[in-house]
C-alpha cells in the first residue's frame, strides 16, 4: 500500500513513520510513504501557500494553486489513488473505515490543511473528506498519521503474527480488555488471579466481561450489534 502526503511540514510525517510498527512495515516493503512539500508546488519566490480570506475574518486560508499543482503532479502517472482531505468537517474516521481503506485502496493521497482552513475549491479534486474526531487541530498532519498508522496495522504481515486484540475488539463493536504483565504484585497491586490460572476458557470469558464492562462504562454507543452470547454477558453486568 502506498501513501502520498501533501503538507507544508513534511518533517512531521517523516519523523513519525520511522518508528515502531510503521517503521517495520516500511522496512519490510509492506507500505510506502512519500511526503510532498506543498511549497514545492508554488509559483512565487516566497513559496507562498496562504492568503487573506475573501469576505474578511480572522486568520489565513491556504490557496488552491499548490494543492492543484501537487495533485496534478501525482495524477500524471495515471495510477488509481484515493484522495482524502483531512478536515474537522469530514466524515468520522473509525476502525471500520480503516479496514475499508486497507481493503479498497492500493494508494491514498492524504491532503493536510493548516491555518484557518483551505480554499473550498480544493474539494473538487478530492474523493472524500475525513475527520478523526470532533475537535480542531493546528494541521491535518496528525490526522494523516492516525490514518496511516491505523490502516497499516491492518495490512496482513504488518504486525508480525500477533494481530492486536484492540483492532479485533473494535471491529466486533466494543473496547479492548485490560492487559497485565510482570510483576504479578506491584506495591500490593495484584494481577487478577484468573490470568494466572492457565484456564484459557475462563480467561477468555473474563476478558470478554471486562471488555463489555469497559464499553458499557465509557462507550455505550458502541454496544449495538452484539451476539446473543455477548448480550447475555452484558445483561449479567447490568
Ligand atoms: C486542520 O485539520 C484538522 O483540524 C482536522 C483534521 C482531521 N480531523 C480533525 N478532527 C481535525
Amino acid at each position: 500500500m502506498k501513501f502520498e502526503v501533501l503538507t507544508i511540514f513534511p518533517e512531521i510525517i517523516e519523523c513519525y513513520i520511522k518508528h515502531g510498527v510503521l517503521g517495520k512495515a516500511l522496512n519490510k516493503g509492506i507500505v510506502e510513504v512519500k511526503v510532498y512539500n506543498l511549497r514545492d508546488f508554488t509559483s512565487d519566490k516566497h513559496k507562498k501557500v496562504d492568503d487573506y480570506p475573501y469576505g474578511g475574518g480572522a486568520g489565513m486560508v491556504m490557496q488552491i494553486e499548490p494543492f492543484y499543482n501537487a495533485i496534478m503532479h501525482l495524477k500524471a502517472d495515471e495510477k488509481p489513488r484515493k484522495l482524502v482531505l483531512l478536515s474537522p468537517q469530514g466524515r468520522k474516521f473509525t476502525q471500520k473505515l480503516a479496514q475499508k481503506f486497507m481493503e479498497e485502496s492500493k494508494a491514498m493521497v492524504l491532503i493536510c490543511g493548516r491555518y484557518e482552513g483551505i480554499d473550498e475549491r480544493v474539494k473538487a479534486f478530492v474523493d472524500e473528506e475525513v475527520s478523526i474526531g470532533d475537535y480542531v487541530l493546528s494541521g491535518g498532519e496528525l490526522a494523516a498519521l492516525v490514518i496511516i498508522d491505523s490502516v497499516v496495522r491492518l495490512i496482513p504481515g504488518a504486525l508480525g503474527d500477533e494481530l492486536s486484540a484492540v483492532e479485533d475488539s473494535f471491529m466486533k463493536g466494543f473496547l479492548d480488555y485490560p492487559h497485565y504483565t510482570r510483576p504479578e504484585d506491584f506495591k500490593g497491586m495484584k494481577v487478577p488471579e484468573v490470568l494466572l490460572s492457565g484456564d484459557h476458557k475462563k480467561i477468555a470469558l473474563w476478558r470478554k466481561r471486562q471488555a463489555l464492562k469497559n464499553t458499557l462504562k465509557n462507550r455505550p454507543d458502541l454496544l449495538k450489534n452484539l451476539s446473543p452470547e455477548d448480550m447475555r454477558i452484558l445483561k449479567e453486568l447490568c
